[in-house]
């Protein structure tokens, strides 16, 4: 009989399309097992609702693994340095011959990887990794001067060039195996454990209901997606009181979905086509090469992970310290009412529309003019979609530290946003009910007396004012 195979999983939640659990079925049985790690949880700053979200996805993974009879182990786990012990102890008490997963690619996941790695071969054990999350390993779209790109467009022409088969196709899921003598672990239940270690900080309430895990569910969104907004995705992608995106980035952030059956789907409707065709399903793929993008930057620049600018000279902007003013960003209370909408929609649903997370990101680090690493940390407790390379990405393009930056003296006006893309002002008003009594020309820039009456905030800080100080601190790095 041929030897148990045991798969790790981390990031890819599902069972559908998964690479490493359709390589190590052909080898033997597989069993599968999942470290829920709590220093991965905090270096990343996750708050309740992704931990919650992981959680939940780990529970619909062992449902769909049961379906195929493979088991699944669960270890809970303080650090990362616990991760190859027991890894190899799981291995050895299963008779398991070799270990398989998919490539992660911040950097302390890609250290834990090398000493599990490392252990497993000192142990005479198979080890076998897999790039799965994207359609290149980071290092193997490179410019003509053998170098990351740094620049999105040329990199985006890149993958176009080189995607294939080989990146697209969709890999087998196994067959329901016979079924082994090793049965699967009991999952705790979050609540059981120490929340307050484990769930940094609390929001008041985990946002459970809007974001149902597992790769069904995340079908279905996709499906849902093709069918009735992914033509329009162009025109209403920008707008936050449409419903025009996927709201898939929780299930592609946490591998509940892959890329390739997002990709696969955006073919099968556009006549085999990615860039081309229609407008709207072109412009969403574009959008699935960003997120790789972000992914090969977090490798090729390693700076990124250690909490520095992409751009060196970056580093020495003087950044304001005010304790008071990112709290009045956080609750939503700068007195601008789309960025003030949008912090409220972040810290009740743990999500955020892309049109809003440039808003608010460049608010904080343009407007306040304050570290856009303290906006990063508090996105990342409340996101349900929280990704480190993303959000990275996002939040330096947006302070116009990173790759591909923002131009420094490319400054939002929020009003004008605000009047641009919410243009009935229904967006602010759903979340900022005190100002939903007023014509939408008000919603967007109250008056003072209107702003008394309704108790809602003078603004935080002049435009034209901001705007000039920021400049000057840009200008200063010489
Ligand atoms: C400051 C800032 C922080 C961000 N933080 C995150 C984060 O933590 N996690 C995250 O997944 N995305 C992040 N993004 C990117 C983007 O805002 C979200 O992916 C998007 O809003 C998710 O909604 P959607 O699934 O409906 O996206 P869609 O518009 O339907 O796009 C499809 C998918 O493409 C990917 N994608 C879309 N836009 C981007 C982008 N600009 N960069 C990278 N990938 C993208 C996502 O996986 C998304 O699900 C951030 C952007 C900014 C400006």
């Amino acid at each position: 009989m041929s030897a148990t195979q045991l798969v790790w999983f981390r990031n890819d939640l599902r069972t559908l399309d998964h690479t490493a659990l359709s390589a190590a079925a052909m080898k033997g049985p597989v069993v599968g097992i999942y470290l829920a790690c709590r220093q991965q949880w905090r270096s990343h700053g996750h708050g309740a609702n992704k931990i919650s979200f992981l959680h939940r996805g780990v529970i619909a993974l062992a449902e769909e693994l049961k379906a195929l009879n493979i088991p699944l182990l669960y270890r809970d786990i303080d650090d990362f340095d616990a991760a190859p012990g027991t890894l190899l102890e799981a291995a050895r008490r299963i008779d398991a011959q070799a270990l398989h997963f998919n490539r992660e690619y911040p950097l302390d996941e890609q250290r834990r990887d090398e000493r599990v790695t490392d252990e497993f071969t000192q142990a005479g054990l198979a080890l076998f990794d897999y790039t799965d999350h994207i359609a290149f390993e980071p290092g193997e779209l490179l410019t003509g001067q053998n170098e990351y790109y740094k620049v999105f467009t040329p990199f985006s022409r890149a993958w176009h060039q080189r995607v294939g088969a080989d990146q697209l196709a969709l890999r087998d899921t196994p067959r329901r195996q016979a079924r082994l003598d090793i049965a699967s672990d009991r999952i705790p239940a979050l609540a059981e454990r120490d929340r307050s270690d484990i769930v940094p900080p609390q929001p008041s309430k985990i946002q459970e209901a809007p974001w149902p895990a597992g790769q069904e569910a995340a079908a279905d969104r996709l499906a849902d997606f093709l069918r009735q907004r992914a033509r329009r995705y162009n025109d209403d992608r920008d707008f936050p009181a449409i419903a025009g995106t996927s709201e898939l980035s929780a299930y592609l952030a946490t591998g509940m979905i892959s890329h390739r059956q997002c990709l696969q789907a955006v073919m099968a409707n556009n006549g085999g086509h990615l860039a081309d065709g229609d407008a709207g399903l072109a412009s969403w793929t574009n959008e699935l090469v960003w997120r790789e993008f972000y992914q090969h930057i977090a490798v090729g620049f390693p700076r990124v992970c250690r909490h520095r600018p992409f751009k060196l000279e970056t580093d020495k902007l003087n950044w304001r310290h005010s304790d008071k003013d990112f709290a009045a960003w956080c609750e939503g209370r700068t007195g601008f009412p789309l960025v003030d909408a949008a912090m409220r929609q972040l810290v009740a649903t743990g999500w955020m529309h892309n049109r809003l997370r440039m808003v608010t990101a460049m608010f904080l680090s343009k407007h306040l003019l304050l570290d856009w690493r303290r906006g990063e940390a508090f996105f990342m407790e409340h996101l349900v979609d929280g990704d480190f390379a993303s959000n990275n990405g996002g939040w330096q393009w947006a302070a116009s530290t990173g790759t591909d930056a923002s131009p420094y003296f490319r400054i939002f006006n929020p009003t004008t946003q605000s009047r641009r893309f919410d243009p009935e002002a229904t967006f602010i008003a759903q979340w900022l009910p005190e100002l939903a009594d007023l014509p939408a020309k008000n919603r967007h820039e109250p008056s003072a007396e209107q702003r008394h009456k309704t108790g809602y905030p003078p603004a935080i800080v002049d435009h034209k004012f901001a705007r000039e100080r920021a400049l000057e601190a840009f200008k200063n790095l010489g």
